[in-house]
């Protein structure tokens, strides 16, 4: 049996007791109670127990079992990873009591009836919650008032209680609701992805597609066979941000909303959806990297939107690639899985042109829309002023939109107002005390904090080094800081902020896009959040702050990601009637990856990018790992990576460097050292790892961590 937070552990199954493998088991050890999963013995390492000391199951768990499929991806990643195999299986079962019986719950909505004695709060409570209902505590959250202002409402008899199933079915979504006109390319793709899926064999796709083409549309196609034929569907997505406008589309194609699994989902609507999956009832599931791990009782096709996102990539925990292991995952389950995007992961475009993946294009934006048109500001000749980032190039075209009553969009990838923030008297800069990062100052929230481990202080109204007032200075922009200006600068136009700060729930998110839609926002300043996905058709114009920003810093693939998120962010402009335009603000006009944007040649990108690649023995070509050590005592961190580094193996086909203090030293109060690999593809690089780690013992408080084809080298 494999426990989720023991690993296997060995049971004898009493007489009467019917278990089949991948049954979800409760057994007992010691004298608690574990919850675990029936494996195949002799995939296990072996450690056998005699019969006479094993100790019996308890009892099975009233859900389907684990389909062998689901366990082979179990432990293909863990395998892959060098991840517990406990730590996978984890992800599986972590569903917000699902395994528990049958259960209802207490939801409370308005019964019409008013208080006795009517107060602010009441008023407020009242006017908020119409229309709504939710637990309590869910209440109190949507209207903003304390439980116990709701507990009195309920005892006022203003509002009710209503016994629900927490286990009651979702709307049937329809494959034939509202079926569209696809144009002739669209056809042409989604009749193979229709036949991929009728045909029911292992198949990945790329759907390789300009930005407004319509992959959406078209995939729908698949996914409206695998309805006609009761098969389950998964569409991965990389935000829940764009979830809502998908969420929207899907409705309204499909005649119901899919069933979502992303972290902010309410235990017993967790609970509802596991069980729906397991059971075979839910028919299209639609979610964050973590929904690739669920029991689905009959997949019939995986789809991985934006595939080339890196937030596909999980950094803590079991370290994996969602659009890696969808691939995987639709190879046992013998599926296809269409790995939609503009701009392609070098990886995934490499197995392509090699015939690993089939590559469908769509070439052209749908409805005649043509690309935008992309110019290149030159900030070592446009010089904003002091204290301003927004060129006179860009400034001008602003002033345009907002007259024709057409939006434009500023994009920079840094929230907050201000990067650095430093004292004019004495030079003193505000560090994380967790991290060695900066504090992001917020004016919004007033508060300086730490993007990497969340530590937030009040932003002091006095220097803590020197004790001077009103001394503390703005180093650089954040979004809100561009936003500012923008307000300064147009003080008419209706300004939007969209970062993971504002939109951070799906109703925000619903809000934004029912007000860009609805032309109540002329500018919206953002960060990657707006990147993706939005199909604004009043939006002609998107302005890039600084397209030199991500060229820094420790990311593997910075060329290819500054391309990505250009690209993408470029191509918000112009999907409607109007034709769009895009000014990109740069100090590196002759840089390879500025220039292909410009010129709108990607192939020239991407040729260039993979001789580069090929050129370091980079991926695709060669593989990297990097091997991470931390502990809250710096010396014992590093010691214990100098132990592993001395004991490295030596190998002709895995190149070894370091350790070395990783770039970020401190991370949440603990130091850091790192080591990286780069193989040949035909070394056994999982294999060297795990022997060379194997063998050697640490102090309980170092964790060494492995991440297998990184793309943060922080
Ligand atoms: N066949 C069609 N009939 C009607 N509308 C369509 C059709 N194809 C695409 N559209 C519309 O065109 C717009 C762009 O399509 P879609 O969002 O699917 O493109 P995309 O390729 O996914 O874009 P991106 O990669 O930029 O997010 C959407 O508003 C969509 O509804
Ligand atoms: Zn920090």
């Amino acid at each position: 049996m494999m426990n989720a937070a023991l690993g296997p552990l060995d049971y004898k199954v009493p007489a009467g007791m019917n278990v089949e493998y991948g049954q979800i088991v409760i057994a007992p050890l010691g004298p608690r109670q574990v919850t675990g999963i029936v494996w195949e013995e002799d995939r296990l390492p072996a450690n056998s127990v005699p019969e006479a000391k094993l100790r019996p199951l308890l009892s099975a768990v009233d859900v389907p079992p684990i389909r062998g499929e689901l366990r082979r991806l179990i432990e293909w990643t863990a395998d892959y990873y060098i991840a517990p195999l406990a730590a996978v299986a984890r992800m599986v079962i972590a569903s917000g009591g699902a395994l528990r019986g049958p259960a209802t719950m207490t939801e409370y909505r308005l019964s019409g009836g008013m208080p006795d004695r009517m107060t602010p709060q009441r008023e407020r409570a009242i006017a908020a919650l119409e229309g709504e209902q939710a637990t309590i505590r869910e209440l109190s959250g949507l209207a903003d008032v304390s439980e116990g202002v709701l507990r009195g409402l309920v005892n006022q008899g203003a509002l009710e209680p209503v016994e629900v199933d927490v286990d009651r079915p979702y709307t049937r979504a329809r494959h034939d609701f509202d079926e569209p006109d696809l144009s002739d390319d669209q056809r042409k793709v989604s009749a193979r992805l229709v036949e991929a899926v009728a045909t029911r064999k292992f198949a990945p796709i790329l759907l390789d597609g300009v930005t407004g083409s319509g992959k959406t549309e078209t995939y729908f196609e698949a996914v409206a066979e695998a309805l006609k034929d009761d098969r389950q569907v998964l569409v991965l997505l990389p935000e829940i941000a764009l979830t809502e406008a998908f969420l929207k589309r899907f409705g309204n194609r499909f005649g119901a909303a899919p069933v979502t699994w992303h972290s902010s989902l309410k235990s017993t609507e967790r609970r509802r959806a596991w069980r729906a999956i397991a059971s075979g009832e839910a028919q299209v599931v639609v979610g964050a990297r973590s929904a690739l791990f669920l029991p689905y009782a009959n997949l019939g096709l995986i789809v991985v939107d934006e595939a080339h996102e890196i937030s596909f990539k999980q950094e803590d925990g079991v370290r994996y690639n969602a659009r890696d292991v969808a691939v995987m995952r639709g190879h046992f389950e013998a599926i296809p899985v269409i790995l939609a995007s503009a701009t392609p992961a070098l990886e995934s475009l490499h197995m392509a042109t090699s015939g690993t993946y089939e590559k469908l294009d769509l070439p052209s934006r749908f409805g005649g829309a043509q690309m935008p048109e992309i110019r290149l500001v030159n900030l070592t000749e446009e010089q904003p002023g002091r204290g301003s980032w927004i060129a006179a190039p860009l400034r001008r075209a602003m002033f345009e939109r907002l007259e024709r009553g057409e939006q434009s969009l500023l994009f920079l990838n840094r929230r907050g107002y201000a990067p650095l923030t430093l004292c004019r008297n004495c030079g003193f800069r505000f560090q994380c005390p967790n991290c060695s990062a900066w504090l992001v100052e917020h004016r919004l929230s007033q508060r300086l904090s730490c993007h990497h481990c969340g530590h937030e202080t009040a932003t002091p109204e006095k220097c803590p080094e020197c004790g001077e007032p009103d001394c503390l200075v703005a180093c650089g922009p954040g979004v809100e800081r561009i936003a500012d200006e923008v307000a300064e600068m147009l003080p008419d136009a209706r300004v939007a902020l969209v970062t993971s700060d504002t939109i951070n729930t799906p109703e925000k998110a619903a809000q934004f896009v029912a007000m860009a839609e609805g032309g109540a926002i002329d500018v919206i300043v953002g960060t990657q959040l707006v990147t993706k996905g939005f199909h604004f058709p009043e939006l002609t114009l998107v302005g890039v702050i600084d397209a030199d920003l991500g060229l820094e810093g420790g990311d593997l693939r910075a060329a290819e990601r500054t391309y990505q998120q250009v690209a993408q962010v470029a191509g918000r402009a112009g999907r409607g009637a109007k034709p769009g335009e895009v000014l990109i603000q740069t100090r590196h006009p002759d840089a390879p990856v500025i220039a292909a944007l410009e010129a709108g040649d990607r192939d020239a990108f991407y040729d260039a990018e993979t001789e580069a690649r090929r050129h370091a023995g980079a991926p695709p070509f060669g593989r990297w790992a990097a091997i991470i050590v931390s502990a809250e005592d710096d010396a014992e961190a590093r010691e214990a990576a100098n132990r592993i580094g001395n004991s490295r193996p030596r190998l002709d086909d895995v190149m070894i460097l370091g350790p070395a203090p990783a770039p970020l030293a401190l991370l949440r109060n603990r130091y850091r050292y790192r080591l990286l690999l780069n193989a040949r593809r035909s070394a056994e690089l999982q294999k060297v790892i795990r022997q060379w780690l194997g063998q050697l013992d640490h102090p309980p408080g170092v964790r060494v961590g492995v991440d297998i084809d990184p793309y943060s080298f922080v």
